[in-house]
């Protein structure tokens, strides 16, 4: 039997008072789909995410997460959220990096019960995970923009979600940590089967590691296969962005595929 869709939005639209944001969404993604969400500032995208996550109403359409009514859904634990600005502690924040990750727990466990010994092996294991288990001592606030990121996904996995929705989770890294920071991502989506919902303005660097792209500027313009947005053209893109985007840059090895 075909499985069912993590995510279905049929002809989703939603406005903020008098302003048209989406406009007729439909969108599918499937389990282990690494999906880029791709759009130009203001196009929506945050505001998807927060439909998906039920943080928001859809002002027509229909949402179905894991193949149940949005509004009824109860497993709110499946999907891990990373939002764009988690990663902004200052460095007296009185909270370990264990701690802050133990912090996860909560919608599986409930806010006031303990956490227990066994509950400390997993948040080890979501820890060595992001490639963050040498730092569960360390005060949270004396961590790299990088290393938080790393930490506030660590958080989100620890609840063992199904899915996992990243809003610009490369905002602060630095260039030349934000590929290896793209291999963790794509070695959670190979290794754990995690669905990955990212949203991107990297889309060069991630480029290798996705396997599905959705444009996004008000509406869906295109979603599909990541091979088959490499052979858009970019006047096609400039025409469903209305600015200039750069074309993906592609590999000898990926154009010997
Ligand atoms: N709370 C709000 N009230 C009214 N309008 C809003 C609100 N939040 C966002 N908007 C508007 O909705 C549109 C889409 O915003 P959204 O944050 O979803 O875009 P985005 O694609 O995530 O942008 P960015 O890439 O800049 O993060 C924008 O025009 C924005 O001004």
């Amino acid at each position: 039997m075909a499985q069912l869709p993590l995510i279905e939005l049929k002809s989703v639209s939603f406005q903020y008072d008098y302003t048209q944001v989406l406009t007729n969404i439909s969108l599918k993604v499937e389990q282990g789909d690494f999906l880029a969400l791709l759009g130009p500032n203001g196009s929506g995208k945050s505001t998807l995410l927060k439909l998906i996550l039920g943080l928001m109403k859809s002002t027509s359409g229909q949402i179905e997460l894991f193949g149940q009514p949005a509004n009824t859904f109860k497993h709110r634990e499946w999907i891990g959220y990373v939002s764009q600005k988690s990663n902004s502690f200052n460095s007296g924040f009185p909270a370990t990096v264990k701690e802050v990750v133990a912090s996860g727990l909560t919608k599986k466990i409930g806010l006031f019960k303990r956490h227990l010994a066994s509950q400390n092996s997993k948040v080890i294991q979501a820890l060595r995970d992001v490639g963050m288990d040498g730092f569960a001592d360390r005060n949270i606030g004396e961590l790299s923009g990088g290393q938080q990121q790393r930490v506030f996904i660590a958080r989100a996995l620890v609840a063992e979600p199904k899915l996992l929705i990243l809003d610009e989770p490369t905002v602060g890294i630095d260039h030349e940590n934000v590929q290896s920071f793209y291999d963790m991502l794509a070695s959670l989506n190979e290794d754990h089967q995690m669905t990955m919902i990212l949203v991107t303005h990297d889309v060069d660097t991630v480029s290798n590691r996705i396997s599905h792209v959705a444009c996004l500027n008000q509406t869906i313009h295109f979603h599909g296969f990541k091979n088959d947005y490499d052979s858009l053209s970019a006047d096609q893109l400039n025409a469903w962005y209305g600015h200039v985007v750069r074309k993906i840059h592609h590999t000898k090895e990926e154009k010997t595929q």
